[in-house]
């Protein structure tokens, strides 16, 4: 399989290089191996992708909402055919293991893609009655709308951001992370076979300086970021600066909750999908575990079983269930936080190394006896650490779970279904789960509130986050004016 990418940039239709810009090497996780490069956009790689995505939008928003909706469908489609070869190349790109990528990323793209392009045919506005005139409305595209990548899901926030643009009529620049920057290529590429015109969907490549230059630009609509909360303020404000759209996708330290009633299985399994699927790169993770106290050392007890039984190792064998970190650099930031919680006092239950190998792994983390004070238990991670706090009753853990800057997502596992509605009523979250963690269908509106983000990615509410609406008024009858 071809790694290195045909070109670096691809704009209007195709693939484009400018070798003037800086070199990015493209680094392969779990070796530490460099598998290609590609190279920043400069100021005329970043013209062109602007311009002709100022043309391409306007042939776009002409067509019929169901002729986009058609194109988008065969997209999803071409997705899901080649879905081995794009889980491969994601799995190279993050280093997350083929067991997660040939399920979660490409299959999550294709899904928004499928979802959106439904849609597109069916975004009307509203007709309001007022005696003899009337006042209709039209969903209305923004118009250029950037993109801007984290590395933790490359294909699924190319999608996710491109299905509800392109739907609504819109034109997209999509920067992924420097990181991970070969699979949004691929998703641009793909766009284009199923029959997006040229310049509806472009991919360029950078560093933080080309987010910041594009989010300034006044071509530019809509800025939607996945990325952290210290990035993510710096975007909003210089869109701030210009009036324009945002969606903000942040960070998080999400609270689970586990009542000594729950299904300790089940609880176990909830509590492992928040925190070490994509080896604990997940913005939506429940990493502070509060566990009532009856059923905590069983609850322990299993989790440290179930974790005995993850295959860690080549994330391209189908066996291998936990990878490498995406980078040496936030495999770096992990371990610092892992000797942080022991020397802050927290209890390590298992894990807290790094694997004696080649590649950015660490083991799976556990630390008990946390307290709400411990920076494990108040920083977001980014990485393999599960913390577990205790707590006595209802009131505790909810005033507990919201002392937090964060808001992205919260879970509760009980047995007892009305707590469970109660509890998560009260919690400050905008992503939630009641027996169950981290799912997250395109039916579902996602995203977060307080400083985890701003708008929601997913179902019909992105179409907001997409368009605008005009009013009309229609008088029916003579023009009354005062003189
Ligand atoms: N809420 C979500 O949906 C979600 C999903 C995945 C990741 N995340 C968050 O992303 C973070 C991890 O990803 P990361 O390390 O790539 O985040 P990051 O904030 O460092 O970078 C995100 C993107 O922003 C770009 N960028 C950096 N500075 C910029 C600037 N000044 N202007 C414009 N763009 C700029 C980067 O190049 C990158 O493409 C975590 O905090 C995680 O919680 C959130």
């Amino acid at each position: 399989m071809q790694l290195q990418p045909t070109a670096s940039h691809f704009i209007n239709g195709a693939y484009v290089e400018d070798t003037a810009g800086a070199q990015i090497d493209i680094i392969y996780p779990a070796t530490g191996a460099v598998i290609g490069k590609v190279h920043a956009a400069t100021p005329a790689i970043v013209e062109q992708a602007l311009e002709s995505a100022k043309a391409g939008q306007k042939i776009w928003a002409a067509m019929t909402g169901r002729e986009r909706g058609r194109i988008m469908s065969r997209a999803a489609a071409m997705i899901m055919e080649r879905n081995h070869e794009l889980s491969v190349l994601e799995t190279y790109d993050t280093g997350k293991p083929y067991q997660e990528t040939s399920v979660a990323d490409a299959t999550s793209g294709a899904d928004a893609l499928e979802y959106f392009g439904g849609l597109a045919g069916s975004l009307t506005g509203e007709h309001i009655p007022l005696g003899e005139d009337w006042v209709y409305t039209v969903r209305e595209p923004l118009g250029v709308c950037v993109g801007i990548g984290a590395w933790n899901y490359p294909t699924q926030i190319a999608c996710w951001k491109g299905a509800p643009a392109l739907a609504c009529g819109n034109a997209m620049v999509f920067k992924p992370s420097e990181t991970t920057p070969m699979c949004a290529l691929k998703v641009a590429e793909i766009l284009h076979e199923a029959g997006v015109p040229a310049g509806v969907y472009n991919v360029i490549q950078g560093m933080g300086d080309l987010g910041a230059a594009l989010v300034n630009d006044p071509r530019v609509d809509k800025v939607s970021l996945t990325g952290s909360v210290p990035t993510g303020k710096k975007v909003y404000a210089a869109a701030a600066s210009h009036m324009k759209h945002v969606t903000m996708e942040l960070g998080g330290k999400s609270p689970l909750i586990i009542f000594d009633d729950a299904d300790v299985e089940n609880a176990v399994g909830g509590a492992i999908l928040g925190n070490f699927y994509s080896s604990g790169q997940i913005c939506s993770n429940g990493t502070r575990v509060f566990v009532q106290k009856g059923i905590k050392e069983k609850f322990l007890a299993r989790l440290a079983e179930r974790l005995g039984t993850a295959v860690i190792g080549d994330p391209l064998d189908e066996a291998t269930s936990f990878g490498p970190m995406v980078s040496e650099r936030q495999m770096n930031i992990v371990l610092g936080y892992m000797d942080k919680g022991v020397e802050e006092g927290a209890r390590l239950v298992c894990g807290g190394k790094r694997l004696a190998r080649d590649g950015f792994y660490l083991e799976p983390t556990v630390f008990a006896d946390v307290t709400d004070e411990m920076t494990i238990a108040r920083e977001e991670i980014f990485g393999p650490i599960m913390s577990v706090l205790d707590f006595e009753d209802e009131d505790e853990v909810i005033a507990r779970a919201n002392d937090t800057e964060f808001g992205l997502s919260a879970g509760v596992f009980t047995a007892d279904l009305s707590r469970g509605h109660r509890v998560i009523g009260k919690l400050d979250a905008g992503s939630c789960f009641i027996n169950s963690y981290n799912d997250a269908p395109v039916e579902a509106p996602f995203g977060g509130v307080k400083a985890s983000g701003v708008g929601r990615e997913n179902s019909k509410e992105a179409i907001k986050h997409y368009s605008q609406v005009k009013s009309v008024y229609v008088r029916m009858g003579d023009v009354e004016a005062p003189y």
